[in-house]
């Protein structure tokens, strides 16, 4: 594609260099730029991109999109200079895809948690519904019914918009896409044209990237800051947060909720290991997803489908059969009644969540035993919280390790440790390895009792040190337990 046309829509401050040439392909990382590609040097959290600039030209880049000039001896190249990098990588790569968002309806899902579950199960509505349908999830992306690895929750502009094209060119008409806060502060999701957004809620997470719960917020909110008033915002109300996230959007507003007025509204009727029982919208419903929780979630899809003019009762007798997403309140029963549950619970609130559920549906006299760890490389103030939470709504707790990344995993633990009280502490052991800790906890276990493996739910690795290990708590789950089939 000719620079000229890639450059349509960035604001550029400097610009040295001929844009009547053509461009092969985009990168942010100097390692992968071949002959004719353009580079786009970003600022990051370890490196800075500008530093490898002349590396990139001697490799044959021939276009550098840049925040600061460097000196400049090589008049082949067209030097671009932009307020901000992520921005025009952003509004570049959609240009060089043909803005495939402006040609399906794109929803974005943003919220602390519930953001795969709620994507994951408005892709399979869509499809049932007969449309052709895309995914981007933390677990992993579909162009209908192509199955495409998720590196990320959200995937850099790049990847982004290459799988959007894939879609428009399947011929998809609707995309559900998570948009997590990091994507948003780092201008992942720049340029996209949204038909709506969905929040889900917002508690702790992420603070180690944010720094403060305000700019977490706030990178939240960005996303409904630039919707378009063609576009729906759908916000759970019952989240403290939930109308603070639309004070600025130009969208128009929709509201769900279970405990007030709202636009879409449920009450709880049952909550069984069986699933919910719901009253939706005046209408008498069973559902196979398990904890309030997922009573939100069920709501944010209905509502989005609603929005997006679908009819209320072929949605909700298609949403009656579907089951959520991987390693999400995913559990089996042992033949002696062991019920063991796996959930990707990494977040206090998710745990307390998770947790809540099992004590509002467990019969009384059973124990309840939690194996949780945390994640390496990623908010630090969790940890004490996270272990709390755990001790305080289940009879014994095994800490031990998540993905330690370049972390020392016993650290990590022994963060955990520290925010578990005096009278708390003979409910707990730690056991560093994870595959001992959920055979323990298996051990422990009696008929009746529930084992919750919290923290990795789908993921099949385990990552040490940079290399990721072949793991998978349901597999070491269904070993242990060895349901009947
Ligand atoms: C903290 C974070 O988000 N990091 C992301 C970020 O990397 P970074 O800013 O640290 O990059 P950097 O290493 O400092 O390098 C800066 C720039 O120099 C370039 N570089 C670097 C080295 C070199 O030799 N040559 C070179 O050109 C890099 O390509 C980059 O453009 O930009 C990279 C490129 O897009 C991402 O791959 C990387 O994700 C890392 C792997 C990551 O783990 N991210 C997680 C935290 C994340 O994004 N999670 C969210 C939310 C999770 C959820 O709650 O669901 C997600 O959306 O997945
Ligand atoms: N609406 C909700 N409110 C609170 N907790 C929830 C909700 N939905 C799911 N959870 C809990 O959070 C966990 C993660 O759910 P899910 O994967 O849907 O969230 P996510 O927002 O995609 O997470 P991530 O930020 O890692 O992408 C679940 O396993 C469950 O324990
Ligand atoms: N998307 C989240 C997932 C955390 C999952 C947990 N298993 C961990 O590794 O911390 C993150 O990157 O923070
Ligand atoms: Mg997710």
């Amino acid at each position: 594609m000719q620079l000229q046309d890639l450059l349509y829509g960035v604001t550029i401050k400097e610009l040295v260099g001929r844009t009547d040439r053509t461009v092969n392909a985009l990168n942010f990382d100097s390692r992968k730029v071949t002959n004719d590609d353009a580079f786009f040097a970003i600022v990051g959290t370890a490196a800075d991109g500008h530093l490898f600039i002349n590396q990139t030209v001697e490799q044959g880049a021939k276009v550098i999109v840049c925040e600061n000039l460097p000196e400049i001896d090589n008049y082949d190249v067209t030097y671009v200079k932009v307020d901000n990098t992520s921005v025009a990588l952003g509004i570049m790569a959609g240009n060089f895809y043909g803005n495939p968002s402006a040609d399906l309806k794109l929803i974005g899902i943003t919220g602390t948690n519930g953001k795969t579950t709620i994507a994951t199960i408005l892709f399979k509505l869509f499809k049932d519904l007969g449309y052709k349908t895309g995914l981007l999830s933390t677990v992993e992306n579909y162009i209908n019914d192509v199955v495409v690895a998720a590196t990320h929750t959200t995937p850099n502009p790049i990847a982004l918009n290459a799988l959007l094209r894939d879609m428009v060119n399947a011929g998809c008409d609707y995309c559900f896409m998570e948009v997590s806060s990091h994507a948003v502060a780092q201008h992942r999701i720049e340029g996209l044209t949204f038909s709506g957004g969905v929040f889900s809620n917002l508690t702790h997470d992420h603070l180690d990237f944010h720094k403060t719960f305000d700019e977490y917020l706030k990178a939240k909110k960005a996303f409904f800051d630039v919707l378009p008033k063609t576009a729906f915002a759908l916000t759970n109300i019952d989240d403290k947060n939930g109308m603070v996230m639309l004070q600025n959007t130009k969208a128009y507003k929709k509201t769900y909720a279970l405990k007030q007025l709202a636009d879409f509204k449920a009450k709880i009727i049952e909550n069984q290991f069986s699933g919910l029982h719901l009253d939706i919208d005046n209408e008498d419903v069973y559902f196979k997803l398990v904890g309030s929780f997922n009573a939100y979630n069920l709501l944010a899809v209905y509502g989005t489908a609603i929005l997006l003019e679908q009819d209320k009762l072929k949605v909700l007798t298609l949403l009656s059969r579907l089951t959520g997403a991987e390693g999400r309140f995913d559990y089996i029963v042992s033949p002696e009644k062991v019920i063991g549950i796996v959930d990707y619970a990494h977040t206090p609130d998710a745990v307390q969540n998770v947790l809540s559920t099992i004590a509002n549906i467990r019969k009384g006299t059973e124990q309840v035993i939690t194996v949780i760890g945390c994640g390496g490389d990623r908010d630090k103030t969790k940890r004490p919280v996270m272990a709390q939470v755990a001790c305080d709504w289940s009879d014994k707790v095994i800490l031990t390790s998540d993905n330690p990344r370049t972390e020392d995993p016993q650290t990590i633990i022994s963060e955990m440790e520290a925010g578990v009280s005096p009278t708390n502490k003979r409910k707990t052991l730690s056991i560093l390895d994870r595959k001992e800790a959920i055979k323990t906890a298996c051990h422990l276990a009696k008929s009746g009792d529930i084992i919750l493996i919290a923290g990795k739910g789908h993921e099949k690795y385990q990552e040490i040190n940079g290399v990721r290990n072949h793991f998978d708590d349901k597999e070491i789950l269904l070993e242990q337990l060895n349901p009947r089939s």
